[in-house]
């Protein structure tokens, strides 16, 4: 592949700046020298990106944790510092049109938006995977899920009044981090691009076209990477960047997940304190962090790094309150399991019984995974799970908001942006240099390439029915089902006839 049209990717975050001497799931490992002038950004890499970096010819240490090696030591904050007040000072780059483009999911607006919206989630091969031969069902495919899910869906949109805030919240981030940029002598204009509803992505990117952007910094709005969230989303600008002339030209980078920033990891510490303050004993609630889940097989078969980067955030957000002296009890759970598959555990619902049968009388639920308020925060934790601990036995019950626009949060992503900048097209990077970097540079398809190196198949995680009595007659009767009712769709699709449109579900957007 042409490299020109490599979307270059690169960490902006600042090095771990938390020590983690105490974690017993880190183990040293042999350091790596590169010369001075070297970057020093922090990143997560492949075992296969080895990486080197030094100070001042110092030797840098690393300390691997499972697929991840990660810069150690607390000698990295004082880079930190003196990198971000340097870069806070750098201008924006001549004449340059700088751009930033915000990626994030994308909700339905209205009622009549949830199955359309549905549709174009199922349909995305990031969330759906099928065997290669089968690709050409994944349209019929989502159309007929999306169909079976759409009143359930719905039901949730229509308690959090009618549609997801999720356009309006990133909106306000844009505006937000345009401000904090230009305060920082950062002109830049900021873009929204959207997955599954508007703006979509390629939206976006036709006004960034339009406003003859020079220099492009990807960041997509979820803290740590899934291979069904930013990898989703950054495919799908690859392939938009490969088809047009302009953007292969465009100088652009990634920062591919930022979970471990001071700023944001200090922005959630502040929530969290705050509403411990609003229990009678602060001291005696348990903090839930409670991460939207995803299909095991994307961790434990495609490399998805999301488990990994998730339970580090965690920790490092523990060790931030513990530093403010708050040393609660913790624990992380994974919610908004969808179909029969098996995802991250342990699940929330049962966490969250398990904690009212040990117990505990007091809950404190984090948002881990997003930024926004959307269907899952404000429904699932508000409404559903509320009530589930309120029947476990848990007498008091608190959530901490999502970030929003959050000064401190909004100031972090500001700086991410910044320290991203000497980044944009500056490195001419070969495969090599790209492996030998510090950061995971190069093409999406790479990093991509790193967590999902074989883009295996993965086991659907909506399935619409099942039955059998072993795993594996499951799986097989699931597949025989599955393939039986995908040829009724294909044909009723290519007849326009068949039980579908008898009960009227089909066609659908007339
Ligand atoms: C980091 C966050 C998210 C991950 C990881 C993720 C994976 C994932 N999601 C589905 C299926 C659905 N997600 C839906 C909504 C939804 N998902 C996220 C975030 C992550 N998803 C958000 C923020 C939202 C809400 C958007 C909004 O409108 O407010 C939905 C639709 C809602 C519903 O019907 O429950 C589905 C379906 C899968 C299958 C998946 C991983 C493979
Ligand atoms: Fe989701």
């Amino acid at each position: 592949m042409n490299q020109s049209m490599h979307i270059r990717i690169q960490s902006a975050s600042p090095p771990l700046l938390f020590p983690r001497a105490s974690s017993s799931s880190y183990r040293s490992c042999p350091c790596y020298v590169v010369p001075m002038e070297a970057s020093c950004n922090a990143g997560i890499m492949s075992t296969s990106l080895v990486s080197r970096c030094s100070l001042g010819g110092k030797r840098t240490h690393y300390v691997h944790s499972g697929q991840q090696i990660r810069k150690c030591s607390s000698q990295m904050g004082a880079l930190v510092t003196s990198r971000e007040s340097e870069v806070a000072a750098t201008p924006a780059i001549g004449d340059d049109k700088i751009g930033v483009l915000l990626l994030n999911l994308g909700g339905p607006e209205t009622l009549d938006d949830v199955q359309p919206f549905l549709f174009n989630l199922f349909a995305d091969p990031d969330i759906i995977r099928l065997p290669r031969l089968f690709r050409f069902l994944q349209k019929p495919l989502a159309q007929f899920i999306s169909v079976v899910r759409a009143p359930k869906s719905k039901e949730g949109y229509a308690s959090i009044g009618g549609g997801s805030p999720l356009r309006q919240i990133t909106d306000a981030q844009a505006a937000e981090l345009a401000k904090a940029l230009h305060a920082k002598d950062v002109p830049a204009k900021v873009y929204v691009g959207m997955r599954y509803w508007h703006p979509f992505t390629e939206e976006a990117i036709e006004q960034i076209k339009k406003d003859k952007i020079t220099k492009l910094v990807v960041l997509p709005l979820y803290p740590q990477f899934s291979i069904s969230t930013s990898g989703s989303s950054l495919r799908l600008l690859e392939s938009l960047f490969r088809e047009d002339d302009y953007l292969v030209n465009m100088q652009h980078t990634v920062i591919p997940s930022w979970y471990q920033r001071e700023g944001y990891i200090k922005a959630m510490a502040d929530l969290i304190e705050k509403e411990l303050q609003k229990f009678d004993n602060p001291e005696q609630v348990m903090i839930f962090f409670s991460a939207h889940g995803v299909p095991l097989a994307y961790v434990e078969e495609a490399g998805d790094p999301y488990k990994a980067e998730m339970e580090e955030c965690v920790d490092l957000i523990m060790e931030e309150l513990e530093n403010r002296k708050i040393t609660n009890a913790y624990t992380l759970a994974y919610q908004s399991r969808v179909g029969p598959v098996e995802w991250l555990k342990p699940y929330t619902d049962d966490t969250i019984i398990e904690l009212g049968q040990k117990g505990v009388k007091s809950l404190l639920a984090v948002p881990i995974s997003f930024v926004s308020e959307h269907i899952e925060t404000l429904e699932e934790i508000d409404v559903e799970y509320k009530e589930l601990a309120l029947k476990s036995g848990i007498q008091k019950w608190g959530r901490v908001p999502a970030l929003g626009c959050e000064p401190t949060f909004i100031t972090d992503l500001a700086n991410a942006v910044i320290e991203s900048l000497p980044y944009v097209g500056a490195m001419a990077v070969s495969n090599l240099e790209a492996r030998q970097s510090l950061v995971p540079l190069g093409s999406v398809e790479e990093l991509l390439a790193t967590y999902d190196s074989q883009r295996r198949e993965l086991p659907p995680p909506v399935i619409v029915w099942e039955w059998g009595w072993t795993k594996s007659a499951e799986t097989w009767n699931g597949r025989a089902a599955m393939l039986a009712v995908l040829v009724l769709l294909v044909l009723e699709v290519t007849t326009g006839e068949g039980f579908l449109h008898q009960w009227g579900i089909l066609p659908l957007f007339q």
